[in-house]
């Protein structure tokens, strides 16, 4: 997908567009008039709390939630990889991580290998899944989102489990898989240091979209403090130390790391 020219700009193409998404439960409004766009090469994470509405959205955007109003745009041919928060396997079936990356469709083993690779766990592949740790596993399911190198990857709440350097190697990755690709990400994450830290633009969502905008525009937001507290201080204050400086990729964004921790260890 090339990026478009016009007016001397260059413009990312929109990869997804939600318009005004209502969607209601047994008489209750889960999502109100919710609209939501993903440009290519941008990371763009929902932020909310629970209850609010975060993964209705995402499984809108999938089709999986038909809106009572409202509608979704995607560009025909749109490669969408998802990473669900958890995926429960039979510890007792056997099964190593190749072909855990084979079903429901057989993928070669060079394939199996270049997703592990990008997933940034290149040692696990005959592993079996039930011995993985945290972290792996959700590389694992990373890899799996990758195999047909999408176009949009949608992660929910992929890091929920892991501890904070554990998540924050996780999202690194992902930033590298954007750079690497150009794909456009979307994600919920309830880690709002890293959150922080990892996106272009946060969405803030309570049923409707709050605020939204850069990690530092919707840190100062009233609603955002209002939702989240004061004690989110700290996460601004950590997206404010660690953008002090470009590192050249197309959005600018600076990293003073913590030490790596990564999860194929
Ligand atoms: N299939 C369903 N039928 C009825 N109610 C549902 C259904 N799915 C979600 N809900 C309700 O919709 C509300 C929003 O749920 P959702 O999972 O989207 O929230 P969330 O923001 O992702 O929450 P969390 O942060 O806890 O994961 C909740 O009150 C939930 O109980």
């Amino acid at each position: 997908m090339p990026l478009l020219r016009g007016r001397g700009l260059i413009v990312a193409p929109t990869l997804v567009h939600a318009h005004d998404l209502t969607v209601e439960y047994g008489g209750t409004t889960i999502l109100d008039r919710v609209s939501l766009s993903v440009t290519r090469g941008e990371i763009v994470t929902i932020v909310g709390p629970n209850g609010s509405g975060k993964s209705t959205l995402i499984r809108a955007i999938l089709g999986g939630v038909t809106p009572g109003r409202g509608w979704v745009e995607k560009p025909r041919g749109l490669k969408i990889g998802y990473v669900p928060q958890r995926l429960v396997l039979d510890p007792t079936l056997p099964m190593t991580v190749e072909r855990f990356l084979s079903l429901p469709r057989r993928v070669s083993k060079a394939r199996a290998q270049d997703a592990l690779e990008r997933a940034g766990v290149p040692g696990i592949g005959k592993r079996q899944m039930s011995v993985l740790s945290g972290g792996q596993f959700q590389r694992a399911l990373l890899a799996r989102a990758l195999l047909e190198t999408p176009d949009l990857l949608i992660l929910d709440e992929a890091t929920a489990g892991l501890d904070q350097p554990g998540s924050a190697a996780f999202y690194r990755r992902i930033e590298e898989v954007r750079a690497e690709t150009g794909c456009g990400v979307l994600m919920i994450s309830h880690d709002l240091h890293v959150v922080m830290s990892a996106s272009d633009r946060v969405v803030c969502l309570n049923g409707h979209v709050c605020c939204e905008g850069t990690p530092d525009v919707v840190a100062a937001a009233p609603d955002y403090r209002r939702l989240f507290g004061e004690g989110t201080k700290g996460a601004l204050a950590l997206y404010r130390h660690t953008h002090d400086h470009s590192h050249g990729h197309d959005h600018g964004h600076a990293h003073h790391e913590p030490a790596d921790r990564d999860a194929a260890e």
